[in-house]
């Protein structure tokens, strides 16, 4: 163990186990986790890093895991969803699987838009894996649902419906699984009796189940990417395919033909909002990752001096902690955040279920704006962890650009982030009801101090200054009046309306600042949710070193947003004066107690899978190591010598 990493370690204040506990949700849930991670020692996982493999070999390598899993699941008899995806997070470390989109869209898709009969047919060819399905949504030409183009049209006289991809803009692009699936949920415009009725889904079979070949259909691999390359990303051109009338989730067609309506049209589109809110989770999961694989480096890494003694350890440059402690409050912060959009999600699935779709639009903004808000941050944090470390953070060993390229798709699919953001008609749609002064109730209920004229933006020196910078409840509440910008966005709207322009071109006009009231809407909530989960914790030691990482993160989001609380007269510049200097106590802090923070997370050696984040610390031998396993040094004069340079 480096010496250095075990002083780090006597150093906390804290009982780190403790604290995984409260990360994971109780002792009993760590335990099963690590009961869970003890696959990683099966040697059936064993494999080679995917860093020194071609795209053919990684792909073949991906498939090859996949099939253990799902042998091992049923070894192990783990079929709990949670225990599931625990299992396969661990054996897929920083990678994606090829049978990813399988497990998170086609599966959920069906267990939640199949009647009961389809159920009896499907399911057991799904959860047995002899269908292996994909999501076929995006087409080369668009993304967004009205304009998509691909038609299904329904054939009375032989009760199917007819699929098509009537242009090359129309070729489904992007569902992951082009090689590896034998059916598609494919998204297609409803056309009967000569009516378009809008977005519906259909399973689609593209290959045949014995030989895999591909039934009369052009489907393939998309070709290599940023990253995902274990994930054959597919494309899918549908030329007049039919298929049966039950075919249709949820059949809303007739055997004549008649169309009949479902409770709301926006059902189909329920399995984005499963996964955006997953994202929320993932990206807690991502930067935790991310920030301990920098922490734990940092605190072996020497270099330079402060005063003129033996090389410090980099974690102890101000600067060093300026970019790594900020991230390690917002990967915990993101954690609670993550375990709010869970339970949010199941619990309005399950009214939904039960036919009350009244928080439907609800859940559907505030997915869509924590996932756009988490991944945007956890997206720049993961390159700000790997600029830390160093030439060593170029590395594909240290993990960090694996981690980045894998994770930054994740501000493009399941909705772009911008245009996530941009589903803030729900803000502006609130804001204009407490101003008509409807009781609002739940995340958007601050809104209703609206009319009391607390919730208004107006220059510093006409309101007194109340806040208490080092006052959690204080930073709160100026973050809740902060994400009242979503006045300034309505405003605009009105402005732009009352310039005679249409709705969609006001709407256009005031995008900017429906971007910023929605960031702003989300970063209150993450303030808020983080203070919530304090009161939650009763180890006072634990508390107390939360209760600084709650208070650097409100803090560091005032200083990257001053201009908002200065302009709204939340703060004074005096306190924002006081800000750096606060924030800068709060780094010291943090910086005993840095390395068992990122301990806490509690991350096997084989799921970081970074040479720079090893739990022993011992970096130097084993980045030695790694390189020489490098295939370019398989042979000591490499074949080029002698083809070109001899
Ligand atoms: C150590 C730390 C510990 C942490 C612990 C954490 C552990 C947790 C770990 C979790 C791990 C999870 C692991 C799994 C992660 C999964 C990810 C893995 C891999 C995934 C692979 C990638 C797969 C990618 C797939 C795709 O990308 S599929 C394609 C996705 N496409 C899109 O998203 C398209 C985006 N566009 C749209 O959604 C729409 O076009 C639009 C919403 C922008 C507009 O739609 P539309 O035109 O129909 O609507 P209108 O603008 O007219 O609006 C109409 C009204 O409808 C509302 N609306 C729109 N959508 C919805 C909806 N979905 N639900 C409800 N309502 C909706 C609008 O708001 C409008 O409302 P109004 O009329 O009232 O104004
Ligand atoms: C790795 C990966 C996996 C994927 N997997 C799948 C899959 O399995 N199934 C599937 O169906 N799809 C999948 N996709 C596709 C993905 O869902 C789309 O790429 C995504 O929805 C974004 O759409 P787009 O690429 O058309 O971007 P565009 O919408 O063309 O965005 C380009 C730019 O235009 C801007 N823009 C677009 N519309 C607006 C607007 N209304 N207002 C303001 N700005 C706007 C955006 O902000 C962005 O800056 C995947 C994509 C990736 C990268």
């Amino acid at each position: 163990m480096n010496p250095d990493i075990v002083k780090e370690r006597q150093n906390a204040s804290f009982d780190v186990q403790k604290l995984t506990y409260i990360l994971d949700g109780g002792p009993e849930k760590t335990k099963r986790r690590r009961e869970i991670s003890l696959v990683l020692n099966d040697p059936d996982f064993d494999e080679e890093d995917p860093n020194f493999l071609s795209r053919s070999e990684r792909y073949e390598q991906a498939v090859r895991k996949s099939a253990q899993m799902i042998l091992k699941l049923r070894e192990y008899g783990i079929s709990d969803p949670a225990e599931i995806n625990c299992y396969k997070s661990v054996v897929r470390g920083n990678f994606h699987e090829s049978l990813g989109l399988h497990y998170v869209m086609f599966l959920p898709t069906l267990y939640s838009q199949c009647d009961q009969e389809q159920s009896k047919k499907w399911l057991p060819l799904a959860t047995s894996f002899e269908v292996l399905g994909t999501y076929a949504q995006t087409e080369l030409g668009h993304t967004h649902l009205r304009g998509l183009e691909t038609t299904a049209t329904f054939d009375p006289t032989t009760q199917e419906f007819v699929l098509n991809s009537p242009t090359v803009t129309s070729i489904k692009w992007w569902p992951g699984a082009g090689k590896t699936s034998n059916h598609a949920v494919v998204l297609a415009q409803l056309y009967t009796r000569g009516k378009c009725h809008g977005l519906h889904a259909f399973i689609v079979q593209l290959r045949h189940m014995d030989t895999h070949e591909p039934l009369p259909i052009l489907v393939g691999d998309i070709g290599p990417k940023f990253g995902f390359s274990e994930v054959d990303n597919g494309f899918l051109k549908l030329d007049h395919v039919r298929i049966p009338r039950e075919n249709m989730l949820m059949k809303h067609v007739e055997p004549d033909g008649r169309y009949v309506k479902p409770a709301s049209a926006k059902l189909t589109y329920g399995t984005m909002v499963f996964i955006r809110s997953l994202l929320v989770g993932l990206s807690a999961l991502v930067m935790a990752k991310s920030c301990t694989i920098a922490i734990r480096y940092s605190a072996v890494r020497h270099q330079s001096e402060i005063r003129s003694e033996p090389e410090p350890q980099i974690l102890d440059y101000q600067t060093q902690q300026y970019k790594l402690f900020p991230l390690l409050a917002t990967a915990y912060a993101f954690s609670f955040v993550g375990q709010y959009m869970t339970e949010t999600y199941y619990r309005i699935s399950g009214d939904i279920n039960q036919g009350d779709l009244s928080e439907l639009p609800e859940l559907h903004a505030v997915s869509a704006g924590l996932k756009a808000f988490t991944t945007w941050t956890t997206n720049t944090g993961i390159e700000v962890c790997r600029m830390s470390c160093g030439g060593h953070g170029y590395s594909r060993s240290s993990a960090l650009p694996d981690l980045y390229a894998e994770f930054t798709p994740t501000c493009t699919y399941e909705g772009e982030n911008t245009v996530m953001m941009l589903q803030t008609a729900y803000l502006v749609k609130s804001y204009r009801q407490a101003k008509a002064g409807e009781q609002l109730r739940g995340i958007m209920s601050y809104l209703n101090d609206m009319e009391q004229r607390h919730v208004r933006a107006h220059p510093a020196s006409a309101r007194p200054a109340l806040v208490d910078i080092n006052d959690l409840s204080d930073l709160v509440e100026s973050y809740k009046l902060r994400a009242a910008l979503v006045e300034s966005a309505a405003k605009s709207i009105q402005q732009e309306l009352q310039k005679r322009r249409s709705h969609e071109d006001a709407w256009n006009n005031s995008a900017i600042d429906l971007v910023k009231a929605s960031d702003a809407h989300c970063h209150y909530m993450v303030v808020k949710l983080f203070t919530d989960k304090l009161s939650e914790i009763g180890d006072p030691d634990i508390n107390l070193v939360l209760t600084t990482l709650a208070q650097l993160y409100a803090l560091h989001g005032i200083a990257l947003n001053s201009g908002d609380f200065l302009q709204a007269g939340l703060l004074t510049v005096p306190q924002m004066q006081q800000i750096p200097v606060r924030i800068k106590e709060l780094l010291c802090l943090i910086r005993p107690n840095a390395v068992a923070l990122v301990d806490a997370f509690d991350f096997p050696d084989k799921v970081l899978s970074s040479v720079l984040g090893r739990y022993d610390g011992n970096v130097y031998e084993n980045l030695f190591e790694w390189a020489r396993r490098s295939p370019l040094n398989a042979t000591e004069v490499h074949e080029s010598f002698h083809k070109y340079l001899k």
